[in-house]
């Protein structure tokens, strides 16, 4: 028989032994691969070949002697020169000798130093795999090909079986929790043979505390993605089928060997022909989706039947499988990852231009080939600049603003992709996970902040409905006793704004272990982004307190946002469940909001007491710009001396803010009137004497003891408030809680409205218009009911 004319497509697959080759994996088409078992002996080169006609019954691998040719590694060149003369016609098969000829033969070390080379034949009549996750299509697929399950599932069991009867014998004795660390380090082991899906799934469980404890993350957080690099060769190829021309006619270099292997693809540095920019080209390991989806059709028909035994496993492996498939298949197109890079860059190009992505070369994009500009830079994790502090917080901010804002989250924060840049940027990579956020997270986070800072649980726990870690229809009522103990504890020790996150995210998934409550996948890894940069900071500066650095941001968004949700919940903030302006709140919020702009300013600070024309300079200079803010001293009603707190209570985006101190002015004032007048009574020697009241005889008989209004324990906390407030703004006082007695409060509003134009306007005749009808109205009835 004449196998020559029947090739088409070739691959080339790892092989145990001389067993057949697995049915199922022969039907890729167009593509070649060598890969190795750690284990192995030998590889087989499968070479596809046309269908069988109809005829000759569903396709089996051919074993016959004919279709078969022994290479001896030794003498490889030879060999293939013998093959390729028989076939030499044949594209695909020269694309196979590639990757014969490439590095990996000589990593390849068989012991039998043999490899053998096999031909089979196509299955026409099978589907392809999907490219957007669809567990029905992969199990339709792989239904079909039961021996390359099978052998699958046999090679997984040679390698976990072990693994999986200690983890059952953990079970039995209850000892899951005390051997947890150690069952890590040896699925950490497992998963790094298993090869790049296995250490993918690793990865995204090195951030779920509600599933492995702290120790386990931690294990599994060091999972080396530093896999070895698959032959030049076929990623040149692999280019060159993806873009449609060979590499030199786009690149006018790239390095011989990748500069970074990872577990999807690796990178080589190379220059555009075009416009000689310096690039990155990433190139992904052939055959990942054929690999994987194997494996996920297995794990998940095991978690179908664990859910058969609720009792014995809690965990829903088969949400799991799915939930971390969908985004692992949109992890494989590379034409994603680059808009999304894009995307992310011009979210933060406006406001936080000191943080810089990879620009995406669209046109030497592919599916599996992506070509964005080349970054230099070094680890900012291993960097040893003195920036690198100034950096976390620019990268905290970057992440809040993902986070609270844009809702566009990078979500492999890794310290491998966040880089410092020559002149002193954070360069964020990788954008092939991104999670999207939608309003009701980004404002459920921001009321729940809200509500925090005023101990609200009874909020909160709705809070956490809302967000997706209670589900909807839970009795709560045993839950709140729980978080209101855990927030209790982690606002121990001086308030909201100190504090420990990573101490109170690990409390919360304590609680998912007894309690109907889950860490939802987003918060997982906003927990992880989190913990990746203030484990960075931690190395310059074992002080570093990450909420320090997160307060400001936050109290920036609840003054800006003009979103009715964070309207409401900037009230909140101020006045609480109660109703009643809390003076300590709004200085709290003004005084982080300052620190805010002072900790944008990519200099020193030492302007913000300076006047409005420097103001706006500063603006200038942060890598933080803040929307509507007034950047130049034109921008604002009057050339004055000022805070940046005061200078935003002046801005438009102060307005409604600004409502907030205008009604307790107004209030003030009141109480202010109200108490010079019953000093100047006092002082006249007239209490209780009628011709102060000489003007409302006319309403009948007076009751003198009743006639001066009294200034109230009330009116003393309104007094206290705007004392309080007004010193902060004019003078930044920072010791809040001690206010001024010397000063008169008359003197400091007079102070204060000359300050405030906007308010001075607005609030004259307002002032004027409420004091008269309170003073009168409580002029009425003291006296005359
Ligand atoms: N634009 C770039 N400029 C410079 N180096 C880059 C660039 N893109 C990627 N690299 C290098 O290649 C490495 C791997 O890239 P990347 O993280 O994008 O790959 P990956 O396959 O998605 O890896 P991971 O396993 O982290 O998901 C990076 O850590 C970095 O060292």
């Amino acid at each position: 028989m004449d196998t020559t004319s029947q090739l088409t497509y070739c691959r080339i697959e790892p092989f145990r032994g001389t067993r057949s080759f697995p049915t199922g994996l022969r039907h890729y088409k167009k593509k070649t691969q060598l890969r190795r078992f750690p284990s192995n002996r030998s590889v087989v080169v499968a070479v596809a070949t046309e269908p069988k006609p109809a005829d000759t019954g569903p396709s089996r691998t051919s074993n016959k002697p004919s279709n078969r040719v022994s290479l001896k590694v030794g003498n490889v060149s030879q060999e293939i020169k013998r093959v390729r003369a028989q076939m030499e016609e044949n594209e695909d098969l020269a694309i196979l000798m590639r990757g014969l000829r490439g590095s990996n033969l000589s990593d390849v070390q068989f012991a039998d130093n043999s490899i053998r080379l096999r031909l089979v034949e196509v299955d026409e009549s099978s589907e392809t795999l999907p490219v957007v996750y669809d567990p029905a299509v992969i199990a339709a697929y792989w239904g079909k090909r039961p021996r390359a399950v099978a052998t699958r599932v046999i090679q997984l069991m040679s390698v976990a079986g072990g693994f999986l009867s200690r983890i059952a014998s953990d079970v039995i004795s209850k000892k899951v929790k005390e051997n947890e660390v150690a069952r890590a380090i040896e699925l950490r082991d497992i998963v790094t043979s298993l090869g790049p899906a296995y250490i993918k799934l690793g990865q995204a469980l090195s951030i779920r505390p509600d599933i492995l404890s702290p120790a386990a993350m931690n294990e599994l957080q060091k999972l080396c993605d530093k896999v070895p690099s698959f032959p030049d060769d076929v990623a040149m190829s692999l280019i060159e089928e993806e873009l449609g021309q060979p590499w030199q006619n786009i690149y006018s270099e790239l390095t011989s060997s990748p500069i970074a292997a990872a577990s999807l693809g690796q990178v080589y540095k190379g220059r555009l022909k075009e416009t000689g920019e310096l690039v990155a080209v990433k190139v992904q390991r052939p055959y990942v989706l054929e690999t994987v989806t194997v494996d996920l059709f297995i794990i998940r028909n095991l978690g179908l039947l664990l859910r058969k035994f609720p009792q014995q496993v809690s965990i829903d492996v088969v949400g799991l499988v799915d939930e971390w498939a969908a985004r692992f298949f949109e992890e494989l197109d590379y034409i994603n990852e680059g808009e999304n890079g894009a995307i992310f860059a011009e979210m933060m190009r406006k406001d936080l231009p000191q943080v810089v992505v990879p620009k995406t070369f669209r046109k030497y994009t592919s599916r599996k080939v992506l070509t964005t500009g080349w970054l230099d830079g070094e680890k900012l994790s291993q960097s040893t600049e003195s920036d690198v502090g100034e950096l976390v917080s620019v990268g905290v901010i970057c992440y809040l603003k993902q986070l609270l804002d844009t809702g566009f989250f990078h979500a492999d924060p890794h310290p491998g992709n966040l880089i410092r840049t020559p002149d002193g940027k954070l360069a964020i990579l990788d954008f092939g996970l991104v999670t999207k956020l939608t309003d009701d997270q980004k404002y459920g986070m921001i009321e729940a902040i809200s509500h925090l800072i005023h101990r609200d649980y009874g909020a909160i726990v709705k809070d956490f409905v809302k967000l997706g870690f209670i589900d909807e229809g839970v009795n709560l009522e045993p839950i709140l006793p729980v978080l209101a103990k855990v927030f209790d504890q982690a606002l121990e020790g001086g308030g909201a704004k100190n504090f420990n996150f990573q101490e109170l995210a690990a409390d919360l998934a304590q609680i998912t272990f007894d309690y109907p409550f889950k860490i939802p996948p987003y918060f997982a890894l906003i927990i992880r982004a989190i913990g990746v940069l203030e484990g960075i900071a931690l190395v310059g500066d074992p002080d570093f307190a990450l909420v320090d650095e997160a307060y400001p941001y936050i109290a920036q968004r609840l003054l800006t946002d003009e979103s009715p949700r964070l309207r409401n919940a900037l009230r909140y903030t101020i006045y609480g469940k109660s109703g009643v302006f809390d003076a300590e709140r709004f200085i709290d919020v003004m005084q982080a909001f300052e620190n805010f702009i002072t900790a944008a300013k990519s200099g020193g600070g030492e302007d913000m007491n300076g006047n409005m024309a420097g103001l706006g300079a500063i603006q200038n200079q942060t890598h933080y710009v803040l929307p509507g803010f007034p950047s130049t001293a034109s921008q604002i009603d009057q050339p004055i001396k000022t805070r940046a707190a005061l200078a935003f209570l002046l801005s438009d985006k102060g307005d409604f803010f600004r409502e907030f101190l205008l009604d307790e002015i107004v209030k003030g004032i009141d109480a202010v009137s109200r108490e010079q007048m019953v000093q100047i009574m006092a002082a006249l020697g007239i209490r209780n004497s009628v011709p102060v009241f000489s003007m409302v005889t006319s309403f009948g008989p007076l009751k003198p003891a009743a006639l001066l209004p009294t200034v109230t324990e009330e009116d003393r906390i309104i007094l206290n408030n705007v004392q309080r407030v007004v010193e902060f703004l004019t003078t930044g006082t920072s010791n809040l809680r001690t206010p001024t007695q010397d000063r008169n409060i008359a003197q400091i509003i007079q102070e204060l409205l000359p300050l405030l134009p906007g308010i001075s306007v607005r609030v004259l005749p307002e002032v004027l218009g409420r004091l008269s009808s309170r003073v009168a109205a409580r002029l009425i009835r003291d006296t005359f009911l």
